[in-house]
């Protein structure tokens, strides 16, 4: 049950200017993770309302603070894929409409899908990946591996079941053919987080930038909205060092643990996942510079005033290959791979 009284504060007080929750709250360099867990409803409920969401698309106060709170209790609580991730997520969304003016290139519901997707994308996560759900016959590979993209199918059910819960539906007062764009938009955006379709997509998406973004061409819409999904979902990486360190320590305890689940049901562990022989400089050496760069230079191309972010990308990799060096001539003691975060 949602705590009552957190609820009636939310819906009784006025949303605040968003300037109130931090000053710096729409520059690129800034960490949404600086935002008290307590203070994370209210930044939602300021980001709607900051672009111009809950007039356009007459969303009820008491229905979004509902949504919200449902949403922010639908994650676990695994080091990276938590509520704190998909905040994140959604405010790097927040940050591309702020600076990059995302709402001249798609149409309004295509923005509140995104956003929206954002919220909601890795719900009910558990802190495994898609081939951990096959190998261990999870219930949610027995529901959607026929289709791929395991984990994405079940955090859009989730995200479905939250809107169709009592006073939760903040699509209720879109008229039929936005209530059902909205919906199918949800389901292409949350399903293009799985870094495997992105990766199917980068050859379209590398030509869209070089041709140019064509407004009035549909496929250029989904592609832009794939593109912006999932520079939301890798977004920690555009901060300063702290940050990239600091979410490396978390992903690599999330991979570690099905590491170390793995090779007790008899697996051998994909390298990244093996605390035994993972070395993490290299690793997001190449998550860097094979996933993360190319997407944001994609995005500098399509996006004009997002070169900064790309630049941010590119130093925390040079940051890796530096840390690199020195990990190299220190030999990691007892195969301890996060000796180097010391
Ligand atoms: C910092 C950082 N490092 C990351 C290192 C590795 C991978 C990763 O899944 N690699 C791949 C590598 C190939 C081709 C596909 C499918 C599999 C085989 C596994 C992807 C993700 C990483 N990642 C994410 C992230 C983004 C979306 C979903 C899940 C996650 Cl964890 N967000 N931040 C990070
Ligand atoms: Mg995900
Ligand atoms: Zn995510």
């Amino acid at each position: 049950k949602v705590n009552e009284d957190e609820t009636a504060r939310l819906i009784v007080d006025k949303i605040p200017a968003i300037t109130s929750i931090h000053p710096d709250v729409f520059v690129f360099s800034f960490t949404p993770r600086v935002i008290y867990d307590d203070q994370t409803t209210l930044c939602c409920l300021a980001m709607f309302e900051d672009m111009g969401m809950i007039n356009r698309w007459r969303i009820q106060k008491e229905t979004l603070v509902k949504f919200v709170l449902m949403v922010k209790k639908g994650y676990r609580d695994p080091p990276y894929h938590n509520w704190y991730h998909a905040f994140s997520v959604s405010h790097f969304c927040y940050l591309l409409y702020k600076n990059l003016r995302i709402d001249q290139l798609l149409t309004d519901v295509e923005l509140f899908a995104l956003f929206v997707a954002c919220l909601c994308h890795d719900l009910d996560h558990r802190g495994t990946n898609n081939a951990f759900q096959v190998s261990s016959k999870s219930v949610l590979a027995a529901l959607y591996s026929s289709e791929g993209s395991v984990l994405e199918r079940h955090h859009f059910a989730q995200a479905m079941c939250i809107l169709n819960t009592e006073g939760c539906n903040i699509f209720e007062n879109l008229n039929k053919r936005d209530y059902e764009q909205a919906l199918d938009l949800l389901q292409e955006i949350i399903l293009a987080t799985d870094l495997a379709h992105h990766l199917s997509a980068v050859k379209d998406l590398e030509a869209m930038a070089k041709e140019g973004y064509d407004k009035s061409n549909p496929r250029c819409h989904t592609l832009l909205t794939c593109l912006l999904m999932t520079s939301c979902d890798l977004s920690d990486q555009t901060k300063g060092w702290g940050t990239t360190k600091k979410i490396a320590e978390l992903i690599y305890q999330e991979f570690f643990r099905q590491g170390d689940l793995e090779k007790s049901m008899g697996y051998r562990p994909h390298e990244m996942m093996d605390r035994e022989k993972a070395f993490i400089p290299d690793l997001q050496i190449s998550f860097l510079e094979n996933i993360a760069m190319p997407l944001y230079r994609i995005l500098g191309d399509l996006l004009p005033g997002s070169e900064c972010v790309f630049q941010a990308v590119k130093a925390n990799r040079d940051t890796w290959m530096q840390v690199r060096e020195t990990a190299k001539r220190k030999p990691i003691t007892h195969g301890n791979s996060f000796d180097f975060f010391k």
